[in-house]
This record gives structure tokens, sequence and C-alpha cells, in this order.
């Protein structure tokens, strides 16, 4: 890449059409550009504020669509202030799908957050979803893709005051690395996630922009990127299937609420407001959740075998009957033997059909027996007379007691509460103290007071899922996957069984005692056997010298994982503070007023444990704090991150407090070295680590 900041003399000076750079300089051009620009939206705007839908609406309801259709296309036309309305330019040797055309002239395109045109309807800013955006992302020396000048440009406080260009077809061009996307890179972090539009990256492009037919995986390091592009695929395909997925839906699964609160603001910043977010626990919000497993009965009923106890369960209650249908209807009686209903019965088992369509279906088929004698007496039944049979009581009641209504909950608190009938479903498939282990202390007395724990919920979907299809979304984008257990990619997976999905994770970071091997098993039991998988290896938060500390752990991680490189300039503030038990709080609070001197925000780790006594430190100290997913201010920028919510979060300085708790927290070694793993790459700009217990082993550089 060769490229040459160039900026007015005077950066923060004041700047517009009429600003330091005149009128005919390139600089001046591009403030013209992008005043008329603004003043096109505007246009835009006001138009579709003058639509009068009084004799276009057939009646209220639709003219109420109309109006909201309307209402939001006025809101997505707002031009806002600090968001740049471009912030590239191509110019194309010809113009698009006409690049051998013999005379054809150069194309000049804006490339921006959404569409502008003029009043002619020639585009002013191209929309940077857009197949012609797309050389913006990919194009290189090596592959121009028609592209003779890629410009960026940059914006302070919302003013034009830089460009930077790349002449890819010129072979006198130096390759350096582009300074504006250093800077947006390296730029301080306070406030929510923000969209990485302008600066999207070729590897990353891809996996944004890739078809909607199938499934992508990614995995990824911290910090290269996974949940931007996650959310930018999101806004992409909604550009690209806009009707389709307004049709189907779109849904970003995340950890936790925190996570979802920091990352809820980059799709609208995008102009895509109707992406519904949700955790996997809110998918399977059936019952309220009030107990909690331990680790080993969780990942049993984490486990798919417990798909099959529930398949059994689910028809554990199906019934040959013994005696046969009989109706009456007028002065006759129609008899259909036990033996025909049973054959009904075992032919719909036998069917790949949900258990509440079969038991819809056995009246109808009961009645047809029955309709098929009235024939073969004489008798010329129509349609109405098979409903009226299968609604009649006889009907109705031999196939309740054949295929009896099941209620998913309500079957699953009889598995969890009955020995006997786990044991029968369970056979086979759950050893005899698997079953133990799940079974609940106490048998539980009513759905609204049982001990329902998250696993259990996730449970009665699959059940759920067994009685009655649950509907499939048109896209799912689903972060930090390789949390899940078996039966949580279950659950999400149904969720998108006919629509694809963007499975995004890191192995290293699992944390759950269930987390994924390997995401061959991941997709497999998403129902997606047939997704690629993509790596992403260069990271654009941690710097160099924390993640090359960081990455001491993999090797007892994940043995398999190549560590990130950084493409962050500065390798960053890295230090390690070994300080006595009794003066381990005050150092910590000691390094949160250092951090709070530098810019941007500042995030103190603890073990959730040491919550309480790491709050009460700060209270003393006059520190205010803020929770997890809570926005960072200039005048709020320290939060105080337990552990276990620290994923996918992250903060310019991170004050990590005693790792050796963190690990400690866990259940088991190395899900403690996972999190400490995803504590300690948090930070943008510097890490401090402070600690009194001795550090775990793998961080202890080798001995020579
Ligand atoms: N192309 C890019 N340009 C600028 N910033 C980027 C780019 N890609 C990622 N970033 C920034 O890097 C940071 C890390 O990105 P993100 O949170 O998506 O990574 P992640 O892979 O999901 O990390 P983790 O595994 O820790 O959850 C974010 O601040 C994001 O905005």
């Amino acid at each position: 890449m060769s490229t040459t900041l160039h900026q007015p003399s005077e950066p923060s000076g004041p700047s517009g059409p009429s600003g330091p750079s005149g009128p005919s300089e390139p600089l001046g051009r591009e403030h013209a550009h992008l005043a008329a620009s603004r003043a096109a939206l505007r246009a835009m705007r006001a138009d579709a504020e003058a639509l009068d839908i009084k004799d276009v609406a057939a009646n209220w309801v639709n003219a109420e669509v109309l109006k909201a259709q309307i209402g939001d296309r006025i809101a997505a036309l707002a031009d806002l202030a600090d968001t740049p309305l471009f912030f590239g330019r191509l110019d194309f040797l010809h113009p698009p799908g006409a690049e051998h055309a013999e005379g054809a002239e150069g194309v000049q395109f804006y490339i921006g957050r959404r569409h502008v045109h003029d009043g002619d309807g020639d585009p002013m800013v191209i929309d940077w979803r857009a197949p012609v955006s797309q050389p913006f992302y990919r194009a290189s020396r090596r592959e121009p893709m028609d592209v003779a000048l890629r410009r960026r440009f940059g914006y302070t406080g919302g003013e034009l005051t830089a460009y930077e260009d790349e002449h890819l077809t010129d072979p006198a061009e130096e390759e350096t690395t582009s300074r504006l996307l250093q800077s947006e890179i390296e730029r301080p972090r306070v406030g929510p996630m923000r969209d990485i539009v302008a600066t999207i990256q070729p590897e990353q492009d891809e996996i944004v922009r890739a078809g909607i037919g199938g499934t992508v995986c990614v995995q990824g390091a911290p910090g290269t990127g996974k949940t931007a592009v996650g959310l930018h695929r999101v806004a992409y395909l909604l550009y690209a299937h806009r009707e389709r997925l307004a049709r189907t839906g779109t849904l970003v699964v995340g950890p936790n609420r925190s996570f979802l609160h920091y990352i809820e603001q980059v799709l609208p910043a995008l102009g895509e407001l109707q992406v519904k977010q949700a955790t996997v626990d809110d998918l399977v919000a059936h019952v309220p959740v009030r107990g909690t497993d331990t680790a080993q009965a969780a990942r049993i009923k984490g486990d798919a075998r417990m798909a099959q106890v529930l398949r059994r369960a689910v028809r554990s209650g199906i019934t040959m009957p013994s005696e046969p249908v009989v109706v009456v209807r007028g002065s006759r009686r129609w008899r259909v033997p036990a033996y025909e209903v049973e054959e009904l019965v075992c032919e719909l088992m036998e069917r790949d059909m949900r258990y509440g369509a079969a038991a819809e279906a056995l009246p109808q088929r009961i009645a047809h027996a029955v309709l098929v004698r009235m024939e073969a007496a004489g008798e010329a039944p129509d349609d109405r007379v098979q409903d009226a049979v299968a609604r009649s009581r006889p009907v109705k009641d031999a196939a309740k007691a054949a295929w009896p209504p099941v209620d998913p909950a309500k079957l699953v608190l009889r598995l969890l509460s009955d020995g006997e009938f786990l044991a029968s479903c369970a056979d086979g498939v759950l050893t005899e103290e698997e079953q133990k282990e799940i079974l609940w202390d106490r048998p539980a007395r009513g759905v609204k007071s049982a001990p329902w724990s998250a696993a259990d919920a996730v449970l009665i979907d699959e059940a759920n899922d067994l009685v009655r299809r649950t509907p499939s979304l048109g896209h799912v984008v689903l972060d930090e996957a390789q949390d899940l257990s078996p039966m949580q990619y279950r659950a999400v997976g149904r969720r998108c069984t006919t629509g694809s999905a963007t499975i995004l994770g890191d192995l290293a970071q699992g944390t759950t005692p269930w987390a994924t091997g390997s995401w061959t098993e991941a997709l497999a039991h998403l129902g997606k056997p047939e997704a690629r998988v993509e790596e992403l290896t260069r990271g654009f938060r941690v710097p160099r010298e924390v993640i090359a500390y960081a990455s001491r752990l993999l090797p007892s991680i994940a043995p398999g994982l190549a560590p990130a490189t950084s493409v962050r300039e500065s390798a960053g503030d890295m230090q390690v503070r070994g300080v006595a038990a009794e003066a381990l709080t005050a150092a910590v609070i000691e390094a949160c007023h250092e951090s709070l001197e530098r810019e941007g925000s500042i995030g103190l780790i603890t073990a959730d444990a040491r919550v309480p006594v790491v709050a009460e430190a700060l209270a003393a100290a006059g520190l205010p704090y803020l929770s997890p997913g809570e926005e960072t201010s200039a005048g709020a920028r320290l939060t105080l991150v337990p552990a276990s919510l620290a994923k996918g979060l992250e903060y310019d300085y991170v004050v990590l407090d005693e790792p050796a708790a963190v690990v400690d927290g866990e259940p088991d070694a190395r899900t403690g070295l996972r999190r400490l793993y995803v504590a300690l790459t948090r930070a943008v700009s510097g890490l401090i680590v402070v600690h009194a217990a001795p550090l775990p082993l793998e961080l202890e550089p080798p001995v020579r």
C-alpha cells in the first residue's frame, strides 16, 4: 500500500467548504462535495417529509404502515453531525462493468454509510455495501480491481480534515501503511463499540460479504474483529437481501446483557434498526430460572444425548389402543377396530413429523377410516363429514388416549423429578450415575416453583421443538460461540434451520465446563456441518507485548491455536507488580489512579469473589466506577469488571487484580486459565497486573 497523508497546515483549524484549503485544492474540492452531498441528503429528507399518502393508501391500515415506513426513512435520512457522510473515494479507470470498453472514461464514487443522490438521481455517495464499493476494501496493488485511486478521508470532530491517496496502478508508488487506518485502530476507546465501516480489512470483508446461502464460522484470537465482522455481516445481508430478511428476521446472539449493551449501537449506526439481540438464555426463557446446577450436572444436561432422552420422553405416553373406536351418526354405528387404529398410530410414529402435528393428524386419520366404511356402505360423505367425525367425542378421546398431549415444561419436570421415568427414557443413553446427577434432590411440585436452571430451560426448548417446530429466522449471528453446550447449539441451530448463520468464537476463550473442543463438532450440533471455517489472526485490539504475555497460556489452554499478531504500532505498556498480601488492594487502587491519568477507558478486572472487597476499596478511595456494559464517558471512565463478564469487552487500560483468584474462581484449572486469558486480552493500550499470590506457572517466563 502506498499512501501520503494530506492535511491542512493547521490540522485543528476550522475547515469546511471555505476552510484552510481553497476550493481548487483537492481538500477544498472534497469539502465542496461533502457540502453538496449534505444538501442532497437534506433534499432527500425533505422529499420524504413532503410525501402525501392520502391518495395512495387504500385504507387506514395501509396508511399507518406506510406512515411508519416513511417515518423510518425520514429517521434514516438524518444527517448526523459527527458521522462522516463519506469516508472514501474510488476513481475507477473505467465505469464499473465496462472495464474493457474502448474509450470509456474513468468514473469516481464516494463511499459512505448510506446512499445519497442528487436531484437528478445521480449518486453523490454510494452505500459501502453496494457491489461498486467492494474494491474500496479489497483492491490491492497486486489486484487493483480497475481502481486507479483509492482515497481515504480523515475527520476530526465531524470535519473533513485530511485525505490519503493510494495509486494502485502506479508502479512508482511505494508500499506503506495507511496512517488513517492506523490512527483509527489506535484511537482511544470511550463509549460503546463503534462500527469499523471505514476500515474493514480485506480478510474481514471476505466474511462480511459472504453469500447469505452459506453458514460461516470464524475462529479468531482476541481482538481480531470477530464481533465487528459479525455485526457488519448482518448489515451487509440486510442490504443485499432486504425483503427476504424483513420477512424472516435476523438475530444476534451474545453471551450476556452487558455485552449486548456494549454492541447494541453498532447496527443502528449503520442504519439497521430491526435486528433482534438476545442471549441464549433469552431464547429459551420458557420458565423462570432460579436454580443452578453442579458443573457435572450442567455438562450432562448440555450433552447432545439429552436430545435422545427427550425424544423418548415426549413419545413415552403413546399407547396402543385396546378398544375399537365406535362413532354413531344418525341411526348408524361405525366401528374401527383397535388393530386398525394401532396401524395408524404406528404409521405416524414412523413419519418424521413433530409430535404435536401428529397429534393433530391422528383424529383425521381415524375419521378417514370411518369415512372409508361409510363409502363402502354406499354413503357419499364429504370433507365436512370427515371434520365432524374427527371432532366427535369418541374419535377425540381415542386419539388423545393413544397420542396424549405433551406439555414440554411438565415433561422435563417429570424427567428431573421421577427417577423411574428418567431411567426408562435414558436407558442405554445415560449411565445410572449420570441419571442420579441430574435428578433433583426433591421432586418439584409444579412448573412455577421448580428449581429450574439455565440448562433445564434449554431442555424444555428442545422438548418444545419436538412437539412444535420452532420458527426459523433468515440469519443468526452467534458470538462467543465456543461457550455453548451441544444442547445450546441445537437451540440456536433450530432458529436458523431454513436460514444461515455466522458463528464467531475462539476455542481458547471457552470458559464453560462444556466449551466446545472443535468447530466441526459445534457445527454438527448446530445442524450446519457444511459451514466453512475461516480463521482471523490479525489482532486490532491487544498490543504486541500484552498479547505475547497472554499467549504464554495458549499451550495449556488451546494447544493447536496460533497466537494472534498485533497490528497496533505501540508495543503497549505491560507491567506486572508483585506486592505483599496486605498491600494488594491498595496497589490495585494505585494502578487505577495511574491509569486514570491516561486518556480513554479503564477496566479493573477482578475475580468475581473479590468484587465486593475491590468495590469497597474503590468507594473508600473516592473513585466512582461503572458496571460492565454501562456506557463510559469522558467523566466516567473506570469500570469494575467481574472476570466472568469481561468476555467481548475492551478498555484502553486494564488493571488486572490477582490472577490466581481469577483462576481459582473456576471449577477446573484449564477453565481458570482460559478465564485469565480472556481477562488479559481486554487491553487496547496498557495492562497492569497486580498480584500478591504467585502467578500461574504458565505466565512465568521460561527459565534459561
Ligand atoms: N478493521 C478494523 N478497523 C478498525 N478497528 C477494528 C477493525 N477490526 C476490529 N477492530 C477493532 O478491534 C477491536 C476488537 O474487535 P472485536 O471486539 O470485534 O474482536 P473480537 O475478535 O470479537 O474479540 P474477542 O475475542 O475478545 O471478543 C474493536 O475495538 C474493533 O472495533
